[in-house]
């Protein structure tokens, strides 16, 4: 997941912090298969918004829709590392309960993305097929 970078010292520059966190996303993205599926649903809902030519105040709830479940899953997947450099592979209660809660999270952040959508689609699908109803 880190790239072959082997410096422990602060970074020199914003571009070297930048690049760091480049690497992060994209290992975080290719181990990630949960990323990778939400990347995806994303890529749905934009072209969703494109379609039904949603309007640019629709646009931020979607984006901020999206990366808030990135930014959910980003958090369980460090919360899981972290958990996991502690405990190694062992059994722990104290893990479940932090990963467990950490999952439920993501859930909480895919829940109000799912009713953006709703709040953001629904009156555009309404408007298209309503009068076929
Ligand atoms: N060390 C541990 N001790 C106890 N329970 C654990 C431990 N590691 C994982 N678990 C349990 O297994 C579940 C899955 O953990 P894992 O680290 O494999 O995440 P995952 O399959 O990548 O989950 P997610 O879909 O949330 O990303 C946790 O939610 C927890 O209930």
């Amino acid at each position: 997941m880190a790239s072959s970078d082997k410096r422990i010292r602060k970074n020199h520059s914003f571009f070297q912090a930048l690049r760091h966190a480049i690497d992060g996303l994209w290992g975080a993205f290719i181990h990630e298969g949960n990323l990778r599926r939400e990347f995806i649903a994303s890529l749905l809902v934009v072209i969703g918004g494109a379609v039904l030519r949603v309007s640019w105040q629709e646009w931020l709830i979607l984006m901020l829709a999206i990366l808030g479940v990135i930014l959910g899953e980003l958090i369980n997947t460090i919360v899981e590392q972290v958990v996991d450099l502690i405990v190694g592979p062992r059994f722990d209660p104290r893990a479940k309960k932090i990963k467990d809660m950490a999952a439920g999270a993501v859930l909480v952040t895919a829940g109000i993305s799912v009713v953006c959508g709703i709040y953001v689609f629904v009156p555009h699908l309404v408007a298209l097929f309503g009068g076929a109803l």
